[in-house]
């Protein structure tokens, strides 16, 4: 499999998790065990591993999701900026400012299309009309999209295609300017050609955001993530470059799933 091979891996880690463990209540068996693992400084983490290894939920734990729901519960550091994310204290408005998310279905609010991008701004910053065009304009920018919206901003997004939905939802993560941008399976509901454009973003944004995607798509993987990290039944395995990952990984069960023997 073709992996990029430019990566060096940072260790300037914008986010640290150590000793994670997570349950989804209080009788059931731990699905994230003992997880430690380094999100370098504006490069791509990316996340695989058989359905129910845990990818999703390090996710819903890494932007506190899980506390909407009573007896989900979290034991460990997420540590960016000196602060444990999964600490009832870290505000989490203050969080998810900073670690935006992107889901696999495309999610647009049922508004128009600048209002989709406005909306969150507004719950984080007072901005001036002029700021908020101007704010609008730069997230669908670098959402490559501007070109393909930008005469009919008023129009509602529902009436995007299911790519453009991914991307205008992707320019409201952006809006925000978080430092950090979780994407969970962004391409599975989408074409070929909807998936690269993704990609080619993916591979953009990095100059400026630090990145984690969960994917079931090994090639998606050699191609975006600078490094690749691989579950099993709720444990980080192994963490490599994506070259070493794909070429030479250490460990039996990361060679069985990347050759396709399971999962
Ligand atoms: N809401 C929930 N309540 C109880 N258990 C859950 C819940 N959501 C997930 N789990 C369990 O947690 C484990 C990890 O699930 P998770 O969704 O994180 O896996 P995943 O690796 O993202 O899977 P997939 O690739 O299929 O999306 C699984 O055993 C799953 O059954």
């Amino acid at each position: 499999m073709q992996a990029r091979s430019d990566a060096v891996i940072s260790t300037d880690n914008r986010i640290s998790i150590r000793n994670l463990d997570f349950f989804y209540g209080p009788t059931l068996p731990k699905a994230l065990k003992g997880i430690n693992l380094n999100f370098p400084n504006r490069q791509v983490t990316g996340m695989i591993g058989p359905s129910g290894c845990g990818k999703s939920t390090l996710l819903r734990v890494m932007n506190r999701m899980y506390s909407l729901y009573p007896g989900q519960r979290a034991e460990g550091e997420v540590m960016m900026d000196g602060q444990n994310l999964i600490d009832p204290s870290v505000d989490i408005n203050e969080l998810r400012s900073k670690v935006g998310m992107v889901f696999q279905k495309p999610t647009p609010f049922p508004m128009t299309i600048y209002e989709n991008i406005a909306f969150g701004v507004r719950l984080h910053e007072k901005l001036s009309k002029a700021e908020m065009d101007q704010r609008v304009e730069w997230a669908l920018t670098r959402a490559a999209i501007w070109g393909e919206v930008k005469d009919r901003l008023q129009a509602n997004a529902m009436g995007l295609s299911g790519g453009q939905q991914q991307r205008l939802c992707i320019a409201r993560t952006i809006a925000v300017r978080p430092e950090v941008i979780l994407f969970d399976e962004p391409t599975s509901a989408l074409d070929p050609i909807s998936t690269l454009k993704i990609e080619e973003l993916i591979d953009e944004l990095k100059r400026d955001f630090t990145i984690a995607i969960v994917t079931h798509n090994m090639q998606q993987a050699a191609r975006c993530a600078d490094q690749v990290a691989f579950f099993y039944l709720g444990e980080l395995i192994e963490v490599a470059p994506a070259a070493e990952m794909f070429t030479a990984p250490k460990q039996r069960k990361t060679q069985e799933y990347i050759t396709g023997r399971f999962g």
